[in-house]
């Protein structure tokens, strides 16, 4: 892969810059007890994290990774509104940038690398943590999961990310936690950063091939020097 064509990077959210689990999985378990539910512990909610909130909120209704195939839809959208209700007053509870994520934000922008978040959070609650966490300054572009007709792993985001920024793909990386970060970055033609500290679903990432793979987001600066 040649580093020197990189020009700009997309940015996954949850399990990227921050970590979300704890506050994703807070809510899913109020929204669960409030419709008499069983909860479940927060490791496994946010093993479940990754696809956007429809899927998480089906997923927990399920009981399990797989969805239901016989989910009743009234009973989701009844789920749905109570989980947009109880995430909006839990946020940012627990919800903190991971190690080096600040740092790299400064360092990339200091070097004028244009960036964007392309993430599969729905967009309202994507755009009211990074103001909270003082990250909405480093970013033009923001996609959350429902901005677009198809989110990650479809390329769509990663795609109208390039056109508005005139690039390749092969100019701009996609750093993520998730193998549905990685496969966008691979139908959208980028070239991919993995970082092994997030949500996905308990399986080590490198098994998706990333074209670099780092227990920190600090050494991706270093790609732009
Ligand atoms: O909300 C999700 O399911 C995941 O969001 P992400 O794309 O930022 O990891
Ligand atoms: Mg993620």
């Amino acid at each position: 892969m040649n580093r020197f064509a990189l020009k700009a990077v997309a940015f996954d959210l949850d399990g990227t810059l921050i970590d979300s689990g704890p506050d994703l999985a807070l809510a899913i378990n109020l929204m669960l007890e409030e419709l008499s539910r069983n909860s479940f512990d927060s490791a496994v909610v946010q093993g479940w994290v990754g696809n956007g909130v429809e899927v998480l909120i089906k997923r927990a209704l399920s009981g399990q990774q797989t969805i239901d195939p016989n989910l009743d839809d009234a009973l989701y959208r009844d789920a749905r509104a109570r989980f947009d209700r109880l995430y909006a007053e839990n946020l940012c509870i627990n919800t903190k940038p991971y190690p080096g994520v600040s740092e790299t934000l400064e360092a990339l922008q200091a070097k004028q690398i244009p960036m964007a978040v392309v993430t599969n959070k729905p967009y309202p609650f994507t755009q009211a943590l990074l103001v909270e966490l003082g990250f909405d300054r480093y970013f033009d572009i923001v996609l959350g999961g429902e901005s677009l007709p198809k989110r990650k792993p479809d390329p769509d985001p990663l795609q109208y990310v390039l056109e508005k920024r005139a690039l390749e793909p092969s100019q701009m990386l996609m750093v993520g936690d998730s193998r549905n970060d990685i496969l966008a970055a691979k139908a959208a033609g980028c070239p991919s950063y993995a970082v092994t500290y997030g949500y996905n679903y308990g399986v080590p990432i490198a098994q998706s091939h990333p074209d670099w793979v780092s227990d920190s987001i600090c050494d991706l600066e270093k790609l732009f020097d």
